[in-house]
């Protein structure tokens, strides 16, 4: 119903692991290039393994597809591709994660995964208007260590890669666990951010905030179940980084009409919404805003709103901001 809005608001996205953008097409593209056996007969064998039970499931099968990307140019051709959805579904932001410990662990080298984003976002920028920035994630399964490791050789590369994030199996790898990497990182400028609360506890999402000194939350469903730490993300306006399709394929929810993000804007807590990894998850990030509107029965103000959390959520330049929400608030007006 709200299609030709949510095609028409200019967009963010804001959590986006540009390896899990990895179309099967482009997957079997590459392992032909680089001469790797994949696992599946056909595309359509591929789309038909994505049945995950949860997030362990997802990521067993996502770490085998990343494992085609070998060169700079098959890094630059995933994100190029990702920016030109992206442009397609009016996104003018994108905060793109990476995970180069995915990579450097196959023997592919940190500069070449880091050389071939950084390329196609600067080509996104000229030639489709889209502007992107890198923020690299530490893989919270392996340790300190491999993340002291990885934030060591991505200080060389202080100049493209904007922040840090953490990702892959949250359960028993709380945040405090990376508690003295992400003070590096604090240190050295980055800005910081934490996947907490998607499958894990609330207190993952305490930890994130006390301990890591994040500046966002990635999913953060289950601070939910804190009436407290509700309070406090309120308070604080702490941008949540929601994905809808994500957590309905992953079993976060059961069903998208019982996704809590209605009820945490009505508690008062910024959320945004995004794709997280849009070829496992069945949509980019219209298809994410057109279902759970649908589910939730959005209304335009609402839909509204929650662009313009990203907008306001986002490291763009105020100046770039401020053109952003006059637009959103020019769609408004115009679109009967
Ligand atoms: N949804 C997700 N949660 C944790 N780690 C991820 N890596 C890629 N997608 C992820
Ligand atoms: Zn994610």
């Amino acid at each position: 119903m709200n299609d030709a809005l949510i095609r028409s608001l200019p967009k963010c996205e804001l959590h986006i692991h540009i390896e899990g953008s990895l179309e099967p097409e482009l997957m079997f593209a590459l392992a032909r290039r680089n001469g790797i056996a994949l696992p599946y007969e056909s595309v359509e064998a591929v789309r038909r393994a994505y049945q995950f039970r949860n997030l362990q499931d997802f990521l067993d099968i996502y770490y085998q597809g990343m494992s085609v990307l070998i060169t700079e140019q098959d890094f630059y051709d995933l994100a190029f591709a990702y920016l030109e959805r992206a442009k397609a579904d009016n996104v003018r932001h994108v905060e793109m994660f990476f995970d180069p410990q995915g990579h450097t662990a196959r023997g592919v080298a940190f500069e070449t995964v880091t050389d071939g984003l950084s390329r196609a976002i600067a080509d996104a920028e000229r030639t489709l208007g889209v502007s992107a920035c890198l923020v690299m994630c530490f893989l919270r399964h392996l340790d300190e260590a491999s993340a002291e490791k990885t934030l060591d050789e991505a200080l060389a590369f202080k100049d493209r890669i904007v922040g840090i994030g953490l990702d892959s199996s949250e359960a028993g790898h709380p945040p405090s666990k990376f508690k003295r990497v992400f003070g590096r990182a604090r240190d050295a400028g980055f800005f910081v951010t934490a996947h907490a609360g998607e499958e894990g506890p609330a207190s993952y999402v305490w930890e994130a905030l006390d301990e890591l000194g994040v500046e966002r939350i990635d999913h953060g469903n289950r601070a939910m179940e804190d009436e407290t730490l509700v309070g406090r993300l309120v308070r604080e306006k702490m941008a949540l980084t929601v994905c809808p399709l994500s957590n309905l394929r992953l079993r976060v929810v059961d069903d998208l009409s019982h996704h809590p993000l209605r009820r945490m804007m009505d508690k008062g807590l910024v959320v945004t919404v995004n794709s997280d990894d849009p070829a496992y998850f069945g949509g980019y990030v219209n298809q994410n805003y057109r279902e759970i509107s649908e589910a939730l029965a959005l209304s335009r103000e609402e839909i509204a709103a929650i662009v313009r959390n990203g907008f306001h959520a986002s490291l763009m330049p105020d100046e770039e901001k401020k053109k952003a929400l006059a637009e959103v608030d020019r769609v408004l007006t115009e679109l009967p």
